[in-house]
Order: structure tokens, then sequence, then C-alpha cells
């Protein structure tokens, strides 16, 4: 059935009995979920309990719109797939050694996540503001922000990471999206990055040196396709907060809103095979096994964007044209493509906590990285965690020849001697990892709710960033909250 019914409506749901706990098909030692039953689940008589909304998906945008809902007294249940919260923001630890799985960046000025996030607890480790590139020269060069590190920034005026007039456009360009606001930002004229950097003047070995690699790294999209709005968003984060990682890892993020939830509202490996909706209105999910929840109060959907589209049954940009997928990426969306490899040092040969990258224009390495220069936390004591992303999840290589292609690259930049005795610790590929961002976007957001009861959300609902996740679940558990407002006054007039 197709959930998408438009335009919304908003009318009392007929009155119905009792609410009961929904029966599992498939394991009947489970402990009994609450719920009530779907149309095709016969009522249990016992343990009645509230009707509830259900979120689909334990991501950031899924627990942020859980947290809304909790802080509203909606009672809730969100249903994840996985064996644990975070989606595409979990944490490993491997012989004492914090893995996120992908390189992240927490940006400390991201908008909504300073107003939902305790930062304090998430005890930040801040990156240099700048960035360490790997040239053609075979020599490392300095790239600095003039008004945290004026120094470094004057010393690198002249150094082959682009000219002169970059190094003052950058300036500009930090300026220009400092006096420029969100709103303007996101809804700004769009061009590809590329053509931006372009058109602004921006030199052909600055791009390839320096923005390349640096926003290729963050977009997972080196040919710079993605929308000049995103890179003038994160481009005016960059220049008014930090570049950080928690201590305890990037899943630390997901971690803490978790721990606002109350008690029992979260259900782990628990994925959603299908939604329905029952003679009442009432949007239901069924579990792969059979279990079966009712939405009464609504149903938020917080998946990846394919998901969402097999569980909607219909494409979830509809009226825009499908932008072909980048590489293989197809599959997923759009989304590009990230692997990263993480070695073990005894000792980094850079002692900075700054990014570098490989402004070489060879080799598939974009950017490295000594974590634990950054937040020594990411290692056990006396080791050193080196990370490395590389764009593309290359399935033609295997993590073999991956890693010995990296470990010569890395030797080529530090030395053999240097790298002989760093350790392979874990490979990741992530076939999916962002949706494509090119344009035409729509990254102030859309209406969140889809049809009647049915609410989406989810970082390609908006931007995909962690803000991005994290304003657009706030924003779909507010259409809910406002919708079960109005409900009351109608049932109430
Ligand atoms: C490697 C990597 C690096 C990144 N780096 C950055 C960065 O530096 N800065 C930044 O701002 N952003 C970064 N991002 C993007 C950011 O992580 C995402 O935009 C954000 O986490 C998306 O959150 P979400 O809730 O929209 O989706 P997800 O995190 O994908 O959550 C969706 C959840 O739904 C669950 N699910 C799916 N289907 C079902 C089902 N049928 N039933 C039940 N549950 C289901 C999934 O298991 C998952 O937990 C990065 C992402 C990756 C992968």
């Amino acid at each position: 059935m197709n959930l998408i019914l438009s335009p919304p409506s908003i009318t009392p749901p007929p009155s119905r009995h009792s609410i009961c706990t929904v029966r599992s098909q498939s394991s009947p030692n489970q402990t009994p979920i609450p719920t009530v039953p779907s149309p095709s689940l016969p009522p249990s008589p016992s343990a009645p309990t509230p009707p509830s909304a259900i979120i689909i998906g334990g991501g950031l945008s899924g627990l942020s719109a859980a947290v809304h809902l909790h802080s509203s007294s909606v009672p809730f249940l969100l249903l994840e797939s996985s064996d644990d919260i975070g989606g595409r923001d979990r944490t490993d630890i491997v012989d004492g050694f914090v893995l996120d799985r992908g390189f992240q960046i927490f940006i400390t000025a991201y908008p909504h996540a300073r107003r939902l996030l305790d930062y304090q607890s998430l005890s930040l480790n801040n990156f240099y503001s700048g960035a360490l590139v790997y040239c053609p020269d075979r020599r490392f060069h300095l790239v600095s922000d003039p008004l945290r590190h004026l120094p470094d920034a004057l010393s690198g005026l002249f150094n082959p990471v682009g000219t002169l007039s970059d190094k003052l456009l950058v300036g500009l360009t930090r300026l220009r999206s400092l006096l420029t606001s969100d709103d303007d930002i996101l809804t700004a004229e769009e061009v590809p990055v590329l053509d931006l950097l372009r058109r602004s003047g921006f030199s052909e070995s600055m791009i390839d040196r320096f923005f390349r690699p640096f926003f290729g790294g963050i977009f997972f999209d080196t040919d710079l396709e993605t929308t000049s709005r995103l890179f003038n968003f994160i481009f005016k984060c960059l220049a008014s907060g930090d570049n950080a990682v928690p201590s305890e890892g990037i899943a630390a993020i997901p971690r803490q809103l978790a721990g606002r939830l109350p008690a029992g509202s979260v259900r782990l490996n628990s994925r959603v095979e299908s939604i329905e909706v029952d003679p009442f209105g009432s949007p239901v999910v069924r579990l792969e096994g059979g279990d079966a929840f009712e939405a009464e109060l609504g149903l938020i959907l917080a998946v990846e964007e394919f998901e969402a589209e097999r569980l909607l049954k219909i494409p979830s940009r509809v009226g825009k044209e499908r932008r072909p997928a980048r590489g293989t990426v197809c599959v997923y969306g759009g989304a590009n493509r990230d692997t990263r490899v993480y070695f073990a040092a005894d000792r980094a040969p850079v002692s900075d906590p700054v990014l570098i990258l490989n402004g070489s224009g060879r080799g598939i390495m974009n950017n490295m990285c000594f974590m634990t220069n950054v937040a020594p936390s990411y290692g056990p004591p006396g080791k050193v965690l080196v990370s490395v992303t590389v764009v593309g999840a290359r399935e033609g290589t295997s993590d073999e020849d991956l890693t010995t292609e990296i470990v010569g690259e890395l030797s080529g930049w530090f030395g053999k001697g240097e790298v002989r005795e760093w350790r392979h610790l874990r490979t990741y590929r992530i076939g999916f990892a962002q949706p494509d961002q090119s344009p035409p976007t729509d990254l102030m957001g859309r209406d969140p709710k889809v049809g009647s009861r049915v609410y989406v959300c989810g970082d390609y609902w908006s931007s995909a960033t962690f803000d991005g996740a994290l304003v657009s679940g706030t924003r779909a558990a507010k259409a809910l909250v406002e919708d079960r407002v109005l409900l009351k006054d109608l049932k109430s007039s």
C-alpha cells in the first residue's frame, strides 16, 4: 500500500477498543512489546498499554525526534534494525583503540547541534584550524586559519598550496560566509562547488591541492559536484566553530541523546519489514518475524533514503529528476562511498592535531590523520592511531591490496622506516556514507509530513551532516506534536 497520502488531513480517529500488547509471531519466549494489534493480528486481552508513536531508525535523526517527543510527553517506541543506536555514527573499540566507523569530524558551530547537545559532557578534542597539505613537490605545507593561527598563516602565504591571491580569497570567502545568515546560505542560488570555486577566482592549484581533498573528503565527492549551498554552510561553520571529536569517539553523540530517553523506549535488532495502514487510519509497522506495532499517535520514519523509499513504496524525491548516482553507489540513492583504514603505530611522525590532505594529485589516499594527536583517548597509552581515508568504496580491490597500496603511499610520505612498524587494525568499507547532494537541493528541509500521521526525517531530508540529521528529526517530531495538539482541539470542540 502506498502510504503517501496527499494532502495530509487531520481528522479525529474513530474511537477504538482498548490497547493491548502485541503477540510475537516469531519468538514465543520474547518479552511482550507494548503496542496495539494490527488488522491481521488478533488483539491480546492482556497488559493494556497507552498508545504511542513509533520511530523507525536509531540514527541521529531518529534519536533527535525521540528526544523531542519525550520532552513533549508523547510516549513512543523507537525501533532500530541493528544491534545498537547511532546509525552511521558508531564507534568500535579494537585492541584499546577507538575506531569511528569512518573518519568523522564534528563541527561545534552546527547551529542545531549547539542547541541540542551538551558539549561539555562530550569532552571534545579540537583539530588544528587548517590542514597540512602533501604537495606535488613531495613536501608538506601548512594552510592555516589566519584568525586563529596568524603566524602560521603568514608564513604559509607563499607556499605552493595556491597563490597569494587564493589565500586572500579564502579570507574573503570566510568573511562573506560569516556575514550571511544560515537561511540565506541554504536558499541561495546553487551551483556545484567546483563551479563556485572557479567563478570565485580560485586557481586550479588551490582547488586541486586544498579544496578537492578537503571538501571532497567532507562530501565524499572529489569531483566537487556537491551544492555550493552546503559548501558555504560548512565553510561558515568551520569559520565560527571548532572541528572536534568526542573523547569516547563519535558514537558519544548518539549515546548522549539516547541517554535522555525513558527506559524501554528503544528496541534494538528490530528491523521493520513493512508499513501498512489499519482500518482506523493508523500506520502499523510490521517487523521481520511478524511482530506488529500500531503507531496510533503517528509514525516517524528516520531511515536512509533508499530504505524510506522501500518502506513507503514511492521515490522520496517526488517530482524531482532522479540524479545519477556517483560511481557504483546508485543502489544507495546516489550516495558517495568511503573506505577507511586504520593503522597503529608506536609514534606519530607528525605531532600536531592536524588533518593531512593529499594535494599531490597522486595515489588513492584522500586525507589522513594521527587521531591520537587530536584525542589521546583514541589509543592505548603509548600508542598512536593513524587513520587514512579513501573516497569511494573500491569494491574491486581486496582489503589486503588496499592496505598494501596505502602502506606504499604512506611510506612515500613519511619514509619506509617510519611506516614499516605500523600494524593494520581494521578496514571499514562504507558503501552508503552520504546521499548525493549535488544541485538541485532543498537544504532548508522538506515538509516532514508525507501522509496521515506519517512523518519523514533523515539527513537526506535536509543536509547530510550531523546537523541536518538532528534538525530534520526535531522537525518531524514537532510536526507530529503539533498535529496531536490540533487533533485534541478538534476532539474537544
Ligand atoms: C563515514 C562517514 C563520515 C561522515 N562524516 C561526517 C562529518 O564529518 N560531519 C558530518 O556532519 N556528517 C558526517 N557524516 C554524515 C552523518 O553521519 C549522517 O548525515 C548522519 O549520521 C545521518 O543520520 P540519519 O539519522 O539521517 O541516518 P542513519 O545514521 O543512517 O540512521 C538510520 C537508522 O535507521 C536504521 N534502519 C534502517 N532501516 C531500518 C528498518 N527497516 N527498520 C529499523 N531500523 C532501520 C539504520 O540501522 C540506522 O540506524 C558522515 C557519515 C559517514 C558514513
